[in-house]
């Protein structure tokens, strides 16, 4: 099996086919600008210490600072970050930031770390990470494990002449954190899916029928403003059991029964790729469909909120399907597109400066996704190379204007 970074380079050479001129660009993307590893020193509330490794990879830097989450878990490798900060290369070329892509990680189990523990460990990655960081250079958010609190505390560590908010985004409001960065994920796959419709084979006028793997921040958010649209929950997934009701669950009745741990699950979690619907969301880790479980999947469109939540050999399965699979880059991108107007927020030091945000926070989502749907007329239909072209063909004349290549 291709390691987690091999598998999703192997998406792009295939590109070449339909866009010979992007043979340049696809050959720079083989290998990151740097990764680097690190160790953390942690001293544990019982006074022991203990060291974590952590990684920093900034994959390419053509359209501006680097941007990217970092991850507290206890699989967390270098090879992950890689894929997941080429990812985010990609993800902001797609939607038009002036960013480029990185990904951070620390080996860590949170269940194992209380809420001073977490802190200590990102005021230390923000402190020993402090060269690669920077307002203009590196820019941290959250991701999985981590949220605003990790984020003040990287700021903290960072302390760089009181540059530390500008070197994360994802940041409690009071530290200049903004509304619309909190459930934008989620709320903006909600938008793409809407936006994409009949491009994702949903009958117009009629609910679509959802079910949703990982019922964290992003899916509950998803969960919410699909209903709002007057789409069914018909079933969810965490990692103790799947809920499902074909009648219909009600979304805000299982936010809150999640959150106080009383829900009723019917059945392990693996049983979510069983279940008919119209839309399958996956909303909890990478990989989570691969050849086996693509057989099983009856959705007329997967929805990939996580990270590489299709596996690379799971794609030709979903097709042969005709399963629309709409893909991570552009459908979790509200998260980075709402952390570019915070970043911005910071860098005019007014917060009223980003103005209208939520509006053009849209308005970059919708435009995003049309310009998928027009160009999978050349990939005979297939999402995931549309969008990786329209986000190539960005980098590729990113880097041909600063004159990293002429043809
Ligand atoms: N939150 C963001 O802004 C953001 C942005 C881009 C991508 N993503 C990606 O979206 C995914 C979800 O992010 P989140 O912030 O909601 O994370 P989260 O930690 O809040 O939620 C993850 C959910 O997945 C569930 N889960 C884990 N393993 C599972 C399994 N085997 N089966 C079923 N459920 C399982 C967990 O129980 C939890 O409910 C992650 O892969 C993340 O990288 C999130």
């Amino acid at each position: 099996m291709p390691s987690d970074i091999q598998g999703a380079l192997s998406r792009l050479s295939p590109l070449l086919d339909y866009e010979q001129h992007l043979q340049s660009i696809v050959g720079l993307l083989q290998s990151p600008t740097e990764l680097i590893q690190r160790q953390l020193i942690i001293e544990r509330e019982d006074g022991r210490s203990d060291a974590l490794d952590a990684w920093r990879c900034r994959y390419n830097d053509f359209l501006g600072p680097t941007k990217g989450g970092l991850r507290f878990s206890p699989g967390v490798n270098a090879d992950e970050v890689q894929r997941l900060a080429f990812l985010m290369t990609l993800k902001c070329a797609l939607v038009g930031l002036p960013f480029g892509g990185a990904k951070g990680g620390v080996k860590v189990d949170i269940s194992q770390c209380n809420d001073r523990e977490r802190a200590r460990i990102a005021h230390e990655f923000g402190r020993r990470f402090s060269d690669i960081l920077g307002p203009e250079r590196d820019i941290a958010a959250p991701d999985v494990g981590t949220g605003a609190p990790e984020m003040a505390a990287i700021a903290r560590g960072y302390d760089r002449m009181g540059a530390g908010r500008g070197v994360v985004t994802g940041k409690p409001l009071d530290l200049g954190g903004i509304d619309l960065r909190f459930g934008a994920t989620g709320k903006g796959a909600a938008i793409v899916v809407q936006s994409m419709r009949e491009t994702l084979g949903l009958a117009e006028g009629k609910s679509a029928r959802i079910a949703i793997q990982g019922f964290g921040g992003a899916g509950q958010a998803f969960a919410r403003a699909m209903a709002e649209n007057g789409d069914d929950l018909v079933a969810f997934a965490d990692s103790t059991g799947t809920v499902s009701d074909p009648d219909g669950l009600n979304v805000e009745d299982m936010i809150e029964a999640k959150g106080q741990g009383n829900l009723s699950y019917t059945e392990e979690s693996e049983a979510i790729f069983d279940k008919e619907c119209d839309i399958l969301c996956l909303a909890a880790l990478g990989d989570a469909i691969n050849r086996d479980r693509a057989d099983r999947v009856g959705a007329k469109a997967v929805i990939e909120i996580s990270n590489a939540g299709v596996a690379p050999e799971a794609d030709a399965s979903l097709r042969a399907k005709g399963v629309k699979i709409c893909p991570d880059i552009l459908v979790n991108a509200g998260g980075v597109i709402a952390s570019y107007h915070e970043w911005v927020a910071y860098r005019t030091g007014n917060a009223q400066a980003i103005g209208d945000a939520e509006a053009q926070w849209r308005k970059s989502l919708i435009s995003a996704a049309s310009a998928v749907t027009e160009k999978c007329s050349v990939t005979d239909g297939d999402l995931r190379q549309a969008a990786l072209l329209c986000a190539l063909s960005r980098l590729d004349g990113a880097a041909r204007h600063q004159g990293v290549y002429h043809r």
